[in-house]
């Protein structure tokens, strides 16, 4: 039985490579929605809680955007690829668990099997959104390329196959992201004020 109360009237599903802005765009809309109608889920929330237990790790520094969980990553990637390849929609069901909010925005999809999860359970509600930015603004942000990750599925699953229904340029000459976001923000408040008054 699912265990929870309501559906989500909207579910933003954001994508994106390592340093593309996916953590700083999503908490962006947030921040603009407030956090009673938006909460932001984390895939790797799960993960990186049980492999933090698991190895002895700092579940903080894993969560954050520092160098802390490259040293990580590519075990990481293993260790809940084992757990995703025994069931697919292993993490999208723990990151969901207990949502409450109207508005779902799920901040790290990477594979194929990620966003079918969320269209197969709320088809009505799945709206996809690419994160990008040029390799040159992620280097800036700290990424260099490390083979095993930035060539595996992790970075790559969603590189093509999909129409995403958004895509949104994070870097300093693009338009504004409040601008980029606006239709975004939109359907957001459009969806929300159906349960809660905020527009
Ligand atoms: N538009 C922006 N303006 C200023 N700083 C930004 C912007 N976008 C991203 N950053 C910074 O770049 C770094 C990487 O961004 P972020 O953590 O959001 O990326 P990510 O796609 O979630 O990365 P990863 O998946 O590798 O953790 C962070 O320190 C973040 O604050
Ligand atoms: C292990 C992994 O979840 C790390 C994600 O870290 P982050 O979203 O880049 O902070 C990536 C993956 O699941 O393939």
């Amino acid at each position: 039985m699912e265990d929870r109360e309501s559906e989500p009237k909207l579910v933003l599903v954001f994508s994106g490579k390592r340093k593309s802005g996916k953590d700083y765009v999503t908490q962006l809309i947030q921040d603009r929605l407030g956090s009673e109608v938006c909460c932001i889920l984390r895939l790797s929330g799960p993960l990186k809680q049980q492999y933090a237990q698991e190895h002895g790790l700092d579940l903080n520094l894993l969560l954050g955007p520092g160098p802390y969980k490259e040293r990580y990553r590519a075990d990481m990637i293993h260790w809940g690829e084992s757990c995703r390849n025994k069931d697919p929609g292993f993490f999208c069901h723990l990151a969901t668990r207990g949502a409450r909010e109207p508005v779902w925005v799920v901040s790290d999809a990477r594979r194929l099997s990620d966003l079918r999860w969320f269209q197969s359970k709320f088809p009505h509600q799945t709206k996809s959104i690419r994160v990008q930015c040029s390799d040159t603004t992620r280097s800036q942000r700290g990424w260099d390329f490390t083979p095993g990750v930035d060539d595996a599925e992790s970075e790559c699953g969603l590189d093509s196959g999909v129409d995403f229904d958004w895509i949104i340029t994070n870097e300093a000459d693009a338009p504004p992201l409040d601008e980029q976001l606006k239709p975004v923000l939109k359907l957001a408040q459009e969806a929300a004020s159906s349960v809660i008054n905020i527009l």
